[in-house]
């Protein structure tokens, strides 16, 4: 991810997850991304304790929290962390974008990503998609787009929704948690093809 020029990396701290790193792996990664890319911790539903465990590990630039936060705990995780905090919204009808309004002015970002079902194990990185119209005349200023998104379609999302940013896990990947380099760079690339 830094060699591709992204500006952030996530770490996710999901046991449920493929791609979860324990906290030791966290800090050897965390000392190795410092400085060259911006670190965001991943977390669903995580507990005060176990962010304290993640953020002394990691010492990440942000927080991502994935799960059903409501906007409450985000504004206490940011109280607490004196962090930037990405909300990930899940979206499947326009009820979804409406709700995400009660996180205005408490998240710093809104990450919109397709809404898990729910009896998911794990509520994102699925390569999931949804209607990205939905997010037509969205309000919000500092939001992200992620579902489903690879090399072959971000142009169109991005041209689609005008997303300021966008998230990718499973389309840079060559198997499940597997991240696959060139698919890290092709995607940046396409990404900065409209910059
Ligand atoms: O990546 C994960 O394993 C993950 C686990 C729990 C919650 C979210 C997770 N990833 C986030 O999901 C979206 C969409 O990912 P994808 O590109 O569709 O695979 C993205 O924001 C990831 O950061």
């Amino acid at each position: 991810a830094i060699a591709a020029g992204a500006e952030m990396a996530g770490f996710v701290f999901f046991e449920k997850s493929p791609r979860h790193i324990d906290l030791e792996t966290a800090r050897t990664l965390g000392l190795l991304a410092q400085g060259r890319i911006a670190r965001v911790a991943l977390t669903v539903n995580a507990s005060d304790a176990a962010l304290d465990e993640i953020v002394d590990a990691l010492a990440p630039e942000m927080l991502q929290l994935h799960g059903k936060e409501s906007p409450a705990r985000v504004a206490a995780v940011k109280a607490r962390f004196g962090l930037p905090v990405i909300k990930a919204i899940g979206v499947a009808a326009s009820e979804d974008i409406a709700a995400s309004k009660a996180y205005e002015g408490l998240a710093d970002m809104l990450l919109f990503d397709a809404k898990p079902a729910p009896d998911a194990s794990v509520p994102g990185g699925a390569g999931i998609s949804f209607d990205w119209d939905l997010l037509r005349n969205i309000g919000a200023k500092n939001w992200m787009l992620s579902g489903g998104l690879d090399r072959e379609n971000v142009v169109e999302a991005l041209r689609r929704t005008g997303a300021p940013a966008v998230d990718v896990s499973s389309g840079v990947e060559r198997e499940r948690g597997v991240k696959d380099a060139e698919k890290i760079k092709a995607f940046v690339e396409a990404v900065r093809s409209l910059s």
